[in-house]
C-alpha cells in the first residue's frame, strides 16, 4: 500500500498524525503571513495551542520567523538561526510554498537548538578554564583591561586582594558585558594570590533560571529530608562552594530569599530548608545582574554584598579598537576551533566592508551577541567540512554577503541599560580609523538591502534604526543611480 492508494479524506490525518509526532516545528503561512498550519511541536515552542495559531499572524508567535523572509523575497532561507526574546534559539530551514506555479506562501520546519547551544557554553567555559590556568595574569584574557574596563579591573583586583581579606562584590552590566568572564578571573585571581586554595571552587548558578523561588532557595541553601513532600538531605551552592567563590548572575531574581542571604553574607552562616541547624560556610559571594540591585535588594543585603562595585560598559560606548580586539579574538577562536576539531588549518579574512559592518552594528545583546553573528558570519564564507581539500589548507574570504540578514532588522532591546545611542549622522562616523569609504558601506548595505527585497522606505528605516540618518527619497535615488549605472 502506498498513500496514492489512501482515499483523499483519510490522507489528511495521517499527514496531520505524522506532522504532529515530529520533534520538529512546522509552522505554514499564506501569502499574508496567516498561519494556516501548526504542528504540536511549533505551538508548544510558543506556549500556545495549534487551534488558537491557525488563523492568527504568524509575528504574533514567532515575532522573528524566517518566513517573513520567505514573503518578502519569495526565497528559501536554509539554516537560519533566529534567537526569540524568550532567549531560545532555533535552527529554521523556510522555503517558498508554490502552488500550480503560483507563490501561495511559505512552509517552516525548526528545531529548537537552545540546549545544545548552552551545552556549547558550558564547554566554552572548560575551555576558559583550561586558558585560564595556563596565563600569569587572569585579567589578561579580558579585552579593555587596559582600556574601557580598566577602573572596573582595579576595583575587582581590589575586592579579592586587599589586605583586609576578600570581600563580596557586585558586577552589573547589560546581558552579555562579560560579568560571567570578569567572576572567573577574580576567581583565577584569588586563587594565584593564595586568597584561596589550588582545589576551591567557582559555583555559578543564574538565579533567574529558576521558574519557581522555592527551588531556587533549595538549590541554593540546600534542603534536610521532610523539610517538604519529597525533600531529600540535599547540599545547597553555598556548601559546594565552601572555601572558594559563588557567583550568583541575575542576583535580582533571589528577591524571596533575602534575609538568608544577608545571613549567608553577614555572619558567614546559612540554615538548609527545614533545617534546624546553621552551617558554617567561608565563601566570596560575586553577585552580577542586569539590573540595578541597589533597587532591588534590602539596603543591608546591597550594602554587605555591594562592598565592591563593578560596572561593565555596555559594547556600544566601548571604543572601535577594542571592538577590533574582540572581533580578531573570535576570528582567532574560530581558526583555532578548524584546526583543533578538524585539523584544518583555516585562515580567515575580512573585506573592510564587511568589517566595516560588524565593527559599527548595534548589539543589544553586546559582546555574546558580537560574537555569535561574527560566528555565523564566518559560517557562510567557510566551505562545509565535507567540501575542505585534501590539503586541509582553507582561505576564507568573508565579505558583505555572508552577513545574516537580522543584521539589518532592527532588534529589540532587554535589560535596564539599554537606552539607544544617539542617533548618529553618516558623517559623525569615524570610517577613516577603519580604512573604509563611508559612502561605499553605505551602498553596499542599500544595494543588498534592496537585493534581499525592501524598498526604499523600508530600507530608510533599516538604516535609521541602526543609527544612520537618511531620507528615503536619498535611498531611491541611491539605487537609481546604481541601476543606471548598470544599464
Ligand atoms: N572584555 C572581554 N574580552 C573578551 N571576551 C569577552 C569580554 N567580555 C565578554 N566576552 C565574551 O563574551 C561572551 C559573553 O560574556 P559573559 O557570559 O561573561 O557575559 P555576561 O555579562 O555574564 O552575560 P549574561 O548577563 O547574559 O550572563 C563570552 O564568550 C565572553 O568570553
Amino acid at each position: 500500500m502506498n498513500i496514492n492508494m489512501l482515499s483523499d479524506e483519510d490522507k489528511m490525518p495521517m499527514l496531520e498524525t505524522t506532522l504532529d509526532n515530529l520533534r520538529e516545528g512546522v509552522n505554514v503561512v499564506d501569502e499574508n503571513g496567516t498561519l494556516i498550519f501548526s504542528n504540536r511541536a511549533s505551538a508548544d515552542y510558543a506556549h500556545s495551542t495549534v487551534s488558537k495559531m491557525i488563523g492568527s499572524q504568524i509575528t504574533e508567535f514567532y515575532p522573528r520567523a524566517a518566513l517573513l523572509e520567505v514573503l518578502r523575497t519569495k526565497k528559501p532561507q536554509l539554516d537560519v538561526k533566529i534567537e526569540h526574546d524568550d532567549g531560545r534559539k532555533y535552527v529554521v530551514n523556510a522555503v517558498p510554498l508554490i502552488i500550480n506555479g503560483k507563490f501561495k506562501g511559505g512552509v517552516a520546519t525548526f528545531r529548537d537548538v537552545t540546549e545544545i547551544e548552552n551545552l556549547g557554553q558550558k564547554l566554552e567555559l572548560l575551555k576558559q578554564e583550561l586558558t585560564f590556568s595556563k596565563v600569569d595574569d587572569a585579567f589578561e584574557l579580558i579585552v579593555g583591561k587596559d582600556g574601557s574596563l580598566k577602573e572596573a579591573i582595579i576595583i575587582a583586583q581590589r575586592s579579592i586582594g586587599a589586605l583586609g581579606g576578600p570581600r563580596h562584590s557586585v558586577i552589573s552590566g547589560e546581558s552579555g558585558t562579560g560579568k560571567t568572564l570578569l567572576a572567573r578571573a577574580m576567581f583565577y585571581f584569588a586563587k594565584k594570590i593564595h586568597v584561596i586554595s589550588e582545589d576551591a571552587s567557582f559555583i555559578e548558578v543564574n538565579c533567574a533560571q529558576f521558574t519557581n523561588p522555592d527551588i531556587a532557595a533549595v538549590e541554593i541553601f540546600g534542603s534536610e529530608k521532610g523539610a517538604f513532600t519529597g525533600a531529600t538531605e540535599k547540599r545547597g551552592l553555598f556548601e559546594l562552594a565552601d572555601g572558594g567563590v559563588l557567583f550568583l548572575d541575575e542576583a535580582h531574581a533571589l528577591a524571596h530569599y533575602q534575609t538568608m542571604l544577608l545571613k549567608a553574607v553577614e555572619s558567614g552562616k546559612i540554615r538548609r530548608i527545614g533545617g534546624r541547624k546553621d552551617i558554617d560556610i567561608n565563601v566570596i559571594v560575586i553577585a552580577a545582574s542586569t539590573k540595578n540591585l541597589k533597587n532591588v535588594l534590602l539596603p543591608e543585603l546591597y550594602q554587605r554584598l555591594a562592598q565592591y562595585e563593578i560596572k561593565l560598559p555596555p559594547l556600544r560606548e566601548r571604543p572601535l579598537s577594542e571592538k577590533e580586539k574582540l572581533l580578531n579574538c573570535f576570528i582567532e577562536n574560530y581558526e583555532y576551533n578548524a584546526g583543533d576539531k578538524y585539523n584544518v588549518k583555516l585562515k580567515i579574512d575580512f573585506t573592510n566592508e564587511a568589517k566595516g559592518i560588524l565593527l559599527n552594528a548595534y548589539y543589544p545583546r553586546n559582546i555574546r551577541q558580537f560574537r555569535d553573528i561574527t560566528y555565523a558570519t564566518i559560517d557562510a564564507a567557510v566551505p562545509l567540512i565535507s567540501d575542505v581539500p585534501a590539503s586541509k589548507k582553507v582561505t576564507a574570504v568573508v565579505d558583505i554577503n555572508h552577513i545574516p540578514f537580522y543584521m539589518f532588522e532592527s532588534s529589540g532591546s532587554d535589560g535596564v541599560y539599554q537606552e539607544q545611542e544617539e542617533p548618529k549622522t553618516i558623517e559623525s562616523f569615524n570610517f577613516d580609523d577603519s580604512k573604509m569609504d563611508r559612502e561605499e558601506i553605505l551602498n553596499k548595505i542599500i544595494f543588498t538591502l534592496n537585493e534581499k527585497g525592501l524598498g526604499p522606505r523600508k530600507i530608510a528605516r533599516v538604516l535609521e534604526e541602526k543609527g544612520y540618518d537618511i531620507k528615503y527619497y536619498q535611498v531611491a535615488y541611491r539605487l537609481k543611480k546604481q541601476r543606471n549605472s548598470n544599464i
